[in-house]
């Protein structure tokens, strides 16, 4: 289906919504506009896909238009990938150290970040999904502390954590600028033509 000349995107967060705006200002000019719609949804459970997909088919309901969602899944490879979709309540009760404290029975600090996007252009269609992945590891919290895990999670091949590098750098290398790299793909390439 053409792609809509507005897309609401259903987030709760501040930050994701700053990232998303900014990792989109800085390629080519769009041929819609994303809005953002604070819409007040659960935090399912299941696999990460399908809470996606779900969440999605929800917010299209709600805001009867095209809706894009993304969550945000941070994966210790020595717990099998957990916490996984569960790191905002991780990440609340224990805290950064808390987080680290997780793996100190391991040798293995490797995680992952995953951000999937799913987005529908409307209530009766399929949403579809993108996923993006940034591998790193955990490390005692480095830098501000103003969004989430930033401060513990150090990308393979850098010496700054999230929170310590400039956003540019992040949003370049991120988890989410590469599962919102191929929705912005799919988006361009599905434009109605001028
Ligand atoms: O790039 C990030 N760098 C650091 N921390 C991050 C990032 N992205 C999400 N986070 C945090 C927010 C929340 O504690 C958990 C994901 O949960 P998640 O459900 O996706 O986020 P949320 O509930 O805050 O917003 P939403 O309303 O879009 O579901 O990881
Ligand atoms: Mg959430």
């Amino acid at each position: 289906m053409a792609t809509p000349s507005k897309i609401h995107f259903a987030t709760g967060n501040k930050k994701k919504l700053e990232e998303v705006n900014a990792i989109l200002a800085a390629g080519a000019e769009l041929p819609f506009e994303v809005v953002a719609a604070k819409l007040d949804l659960p935090e399912l459970q299941g696999e990460p896909e399908e809470i996606s997909k779900e969440k999605c088919r929800m917010a299209a309901k709600m805001v009867g238009g095209a809706v894009m969602v993304e969550d945000t899944s941070l994966c210790f490879n020595a717990l099998h990938g957990l916490p996984g979709p569960y790191i905002k309540w991780f990440l609340e009760k224990l805290g950064h150290d808390g987080l680290n404290r997780m793996l100190a029975g391991f040798e293995d600090k490797s995680a992952y970040a995953q951000c999937i996007f799913s987005y529908t252009p409307g209530p009766d269609t399929e949403p579809i999904v993108f996923v993006g992945r940034t591998e790193g590891r955990i490390v005692q919290a480095r830098g501000p502390t103003d969004f989430g895990w930033d401060p513990v999670f150090l990308p393979d091949g850098f010496n700054e954590t999230y929170a310590e590098m400039d956003k540019t750098t992040k949003n370049t290398i991120s988890h989410r600028y590469r599962s919102l790299d191929k929705l912005r793909a799919y988006l361009m390439s599905h434009a109605a033509s001028k």
